[in-house]
């Protein structure tokens, strides 16, 4: 599969260990940096993330930050990026099945290379459901902001 990955600074020691694991398994890795751990901002990353997305230059992004809440903020931005912020496998593999996540958000500061490897794997596996879930996730491309009565 072709994943793209970008951080930013507090995340640059973890994207650099999940882009070797991701080529471990065998996937292609577009890696948008940043290229060192120089200080940066996460918007300007998960931009760039979101539009290899969304112009189909990867088919799954991984998106980290200190928190991972920032870069997944920035991410949701972009219409055809559903990106979920996980710390754990369960809720990777939730990602998938209920929300068809293409975007995976995690936090450097929060969980171990370990832990962040673990989630990434299930989230990579796991298929969308559909079912009573598509309709809900149609209902993300196209929000209706108004009250419901
Ligand atoms: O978690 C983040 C955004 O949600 C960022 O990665 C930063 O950790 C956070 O903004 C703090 O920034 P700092 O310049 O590293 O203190």
């Amino acid at each position: 599969m072709r994943i793209a990955i970008a951080s930013d600074h507090a995340a640059f020691d973890l994207k650099a260990r999940l882009v070797e694991t991701l080529q471990s398994w065998g996937h292609e890795v577009l890696d948008l940096g940043p290229a060192d751990d120089g200080r940066v901002d996460y918007p300007d990353f998960g931009y760039k993330l979101a539009e290899a997305v969304g112009d189909g230059r990867a088919e799954r992004g991984v998106a980290l930050c200190g928190s991972g809440i920032g870069i997944s903020i920035a991410v949701n931005r972009h219409p055809a990026c559903r990106c979920a912020l996980v710390s754990d496998p369960y809720a990777a593999a939730l990602a998938r099945e209920h929300n068809d996540a293409n975007v995976l958000a995690m936090g450097a500061r929060l969980i171990g290379p370990d832990m962040a490897a673990a989630c990434l794997q299930t989230f990579l596996v796991a298929e969308f459901a559909g079912g009573r879930h598509a309709g809900r996730v149609d209902k993300l491309s196209a929000p209706s902001l108004e009250k419901s009565a």
